[in-house]
């Protein structure tokens, strides 16, 4: 077997890159890497001689592998894909960008939460399997077992999304922009200085709105403040990202028919690469809260459920704890006072692992060793 990697050194792709030398994924198969911007340059260091990088924009390399995965993101795939399967090409074309999630021929993998709809798929000769969305991956990682279990009537999901969603510049500039706080802010920290506490927040807040704030990338501030908006506008008022909740989220559960109305509001915070979410729950019924979190701790490997208590939240339920692991803590888990059937839960989740790279590790692996 073949497989071509497109977009391997972005940050998608080097965590990608990072996963599969960890569990020892490059045997079985023949790598070929690609690039848009750096052909015939060395590819990346993966413990065994490999060519130089081919061109990415080169149909005919390409066509000669029966794997692709794309991590190079939308318009590489809206250039490249259709030109391809336009020439004949046959093979199974893997990727992050959500340019082909909702195409009637391709399917959204996360295999712990879809497995069943994947094997089917590959027995029906599908050939596009897509990355979720971020959010969506990490509630369906944090709630599967709601879902297995048919319980869920509504949900909204109100996220809180780092930074590294929207690309490396980003997160460099949320770097900046704190330092920027801290630096000019530094006179009034020191410990002998007794400032009073209001000069120090308009120190602040008078920085942040000053015309030499770094705001290239983010547009305005995201230190010391937040981002009530991750992507396009919709027709409906919805962002874009918000509406990926529902539709994403009943595609990869199969669910076309019956679909569960998901809904909530996006916005950014100043994490660097945990998504958060809250999460209020309408029940079809009402279960008690220990068979609920026996549901969500049975329904996948790396989910874990959260004690409600204050120690435990501060310390496990954080993007400080979860980041650059694949654990998926969920906590803060219970019965609203609205009703018995309304659950309220918390999740983090790192979202460049189960949010990105992930589940096309798992979905490649699934693949070759059909
Ligand atoms: N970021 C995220 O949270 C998520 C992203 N995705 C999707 O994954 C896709 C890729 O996203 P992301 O990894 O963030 O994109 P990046 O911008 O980090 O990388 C994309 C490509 O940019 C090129 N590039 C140019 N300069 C550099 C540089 N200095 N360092 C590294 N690469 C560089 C590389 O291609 P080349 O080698 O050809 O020059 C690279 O493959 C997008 O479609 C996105 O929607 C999906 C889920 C989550
Ligand atoms: N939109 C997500 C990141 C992302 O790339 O999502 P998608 O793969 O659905 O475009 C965020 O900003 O946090």
């Amino acid at each position: 077997m073949r497989v071509g990697f497109v977009g391997w050194r972005g940050m998608v792709g080097s965590v990608l890159m990072e996963r599969m030398l960890d569990e020892k994924d490059f045997k079985g198969f023949e790598p070929l890497f690609f690039t848009t911007s750096q052909v015939g340059e060395k590819g990346p260091d993966i413990g065994m001689d490999i060519p130089l990088l081919v061109d990415a924009m080169d149909t005919e390399s390409l066509s000669k592998m029966n794997i692709i995965v794309s991590c190079q993101g939308g318009s590489y795939t809206e250039a490249v894909y259709g030109k391809l399967r336009g020439q004949g090409w046959n093979g199974y074309w893997i990727d992050a960008a959500s340019t082909l999630r909702m195409e009637k021929n391709s399917i959204i993998v996360l295999d712990p939460v879809n497995r069943s709809v994947i094997d089917r798929a590959l027995e029906s000769g599908v050939k596009d399997f897509i990355g979720g969305n971020c959010t969506v991956s990490l509630m369906l990682m944090a709630l599967g077992g709601l879902f297995e279990n048919d319980l869920v009537e509504w949900l909204t999901s109100m996220t809180y999304q780092a930074a590294s969603g929207a690309g490396a510049n980003n997160m460099r500039e949320l770097v900046m922009q704190m330092k920027t706080i801290g630096d000019k802010a530094a006179p009034m920290l020191d410990k002998s200085v007794s400032s009073a506490i209001l000069d120090l927040d308009r120190n602040v807040t008078e920085n942040i709105r000053s015309a030499e704030f770094p705001v290239d990338n983010w547009l305005v501030p995201l230190a010391a403040n937040l981002i009530p908006w991750i992507d396009r506008a919709m027709d409906n008022g919805q962002t874009r990202e918000e509406w990926k909740g529902f539709v994403e989220t009943n595609k990869i559960l199969g669910r076309s028919e019956n679909p569960v109305p998901i809904d909530g509001q996006c916005i950014r915070i100043g994490a660097m690469r945990c998504h958060s979410q809250a999460f209020t729950i309408k029940l079809k019924k009402n279960v008690p809260l220990d068979e609920i979190e026996s549901m969500l701790a049975a329904n996948n490997d790396w989910v874990k459920v959260v004690p409600n208590t204050k120690e435990d939240s501060i310390k496990d339920l954080t993007p400080a704890a979860a980041t650059g692991t694949l654990t998926v803590p969920v906590g803060r888990i219970r019965k609203m006072n609205i009703g018995d059937d309304y659950l309220t839960a918390f999740s983090v989740g790192d979202q460049l692992l189960w949010g990105a790279a992930e589940p096309l590790r798992r979905i490649l692996k699934i693949i070759l060793e059909r």
